[in-house]
């Protein structure tokens, strides 16, 4: 674990809920501390079957995934947590308001067809007006979730071995930030839960569920922080899901995370998606490459932070800004990188949301290659280039 100064709190019992609020005051933590909010209330609303039927809901036209889903889904948890997240990053830094961007629009349709742009107010009680709108006549649902949305957490509610640094390097007018609300949405609608595969990660289930906050550079375009929240990490019989959540932090100057840093992982695994051709696949293992899939492109890249990989290919252009902002700081904080895949441009880049452009505007339409050691995204780089000519030069 690499952390940073100054972030160890006093036991002496003195003014210890002040000493955790401080903890996670820059934001770094504030995005860690809404990433929290956000998994709570994702827990919420997958615990309520009703809930989760009556608004899954699919995303049309420009909105949609269209490269990887024939049927895009979208649900309440996915616009609540990204109204959520915003609302809680614009309270304490209003300079940020304009520059908070998500995956989801505002709006979901209610039970009668009327369109309800989803809002978290200044209170509970406007929070469960916007969400009884949306929820037809279930008031009891609109409140808990409405309290859920304004639950406060501290630092010490977190399940992560370091807090974030308190001082950062940030100059907030060139800060921009995607929200990947519900990563992986259609394990979340699905529920299963599956055990874990041989090489020590998820291949399905809500275990790849996560939401994704990365900070990127407005002018640079480079990945500067990020969080991961994976909101069902451990099931408990009596107490439900718990989570687990990470960050990173890479201004430049200094790098820092809350990721192991010593590491035994399968030094030739590489995952993909489940919608990877076979080619790419063939590839990567007449290489030596041990090839394993996962969803939920989050939760990929998070094990390649994590070391359980050693990295993640991908050659279709079925990720987003969102899906990899997050995850692509986290390895740039551990010196690795994430690049594009079919083309020769080096590392993705990340820009402010464009008005009108629809989600291809933000796809990472060259695919991507990501590692924690730069030589293995070369490598990978050069051997699926050769193969993408060779089957160029075939057909
Ligand atoms: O659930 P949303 O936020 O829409 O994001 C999706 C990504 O955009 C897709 O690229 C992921 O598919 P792959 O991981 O199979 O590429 C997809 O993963 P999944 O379908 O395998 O769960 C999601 O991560
Ligand atoms: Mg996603
Ligand atoms: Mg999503």
């Amino acid at each position: 674990m690499s952390s940073s100064d100054g972030m160890t709190c006093s036991s002496d019992g003195g003014d210890t809920a002040a000493c955790h609020r401080r903890q996670c005051s820059g934001l770094t933590g504030c995005a860690l501390l809404a990433s929290e909010a956000a998994a709570h209330v994702a827990r919420l609303c997958r615990s309520n079957p009703r809930l989760l039927s009556m608004l899954i809901q699919e995303k049309c036209g420009d909105d949609a995934n269209s490269s990887r889903f024939t049927h895009d889904f979208k649900t309440l948890a996915d616009v609540l947590v990204q109204r959520l997240v915003a609302k809680r990053i614009g309270q304490q830094f209003p300079e940020l308001e304009e520059s908070v961007y998500g995956e989801e629009n505002d709006t979901i349709q209610n039970n009668k067809g009327e369109d309800v742009t989803i809002q978290v107010g200044e209170t509970v009680e406007e929070t469960f007006q916007c969400l009884s709108k949306a929820l037809g006549d279930d008031l009891d649902s609109a409140k808990s979730l409405a309290e859920s949305a304004h639950k406060e957490f501290e630092a010490k509610d977190l399940n992560v071995d370091c807090y974030p640094p308190e001082e950062e390097n940030l100059d907030l007018e060139k800060i921009g930030i995607w929200i990947d609300p519900i990563d992986s949405t259609n394990e979340y609608i699905n529920g299963n839960v599956n055990s874990i595969n041989e090489y020590g990660f998820h291949s399905s289930g809500l275990h790849c569920v996560t939401i994704n906050i990365g900070l990127f550079d407005k002018h640079s375009g480079k990945p500067i922080a990020g969080v991961i929240n994976q909101p069902f990490f451990e099931f408990d019989p009596v107490k439900g899901w718990s989570g687990r959540c990470y960050w990173a932090y890479c201004d430049g100057q200094k790098s820092l995370n809350s990721l192991p840093e010593f590491i035994s992982c399968n030094q030739e695994l590489v995952v993909t998606s489940n919608s990877e051709t076979d080619e790419a696949k063939a590839a990567l293992q007449r290489s030596g490459y041990t090839v394993a899939t996962a969803s939920g492109a989050g939760y990929k890249m998070l094990c390649v932070a994590l070391g359980v990989v050693k990295c993640y290919a991908l050659t279709k252009d079925s990720t987003y800004e969102w899906d990899t902002c997050a995850a692509h700081s986290m390895l740039a904080s551990q010196g690795g990188t994430a690049c594009h895949c079919r083309t020769a441009d080096g590392p993705l880049t990340y820009r402010p949301k464009i008005a009108g452009g629809g989600v291809r505007a933000h796809c990472n339409a060259a695919g991507v290659i990501a590692s924690r050691d730069p030589q293995t995204v070369d490598r990978v780089h050069a051997l699926l280039q050769s193969s993408m000519r060779l089957q160029h030069c075939s057909s």
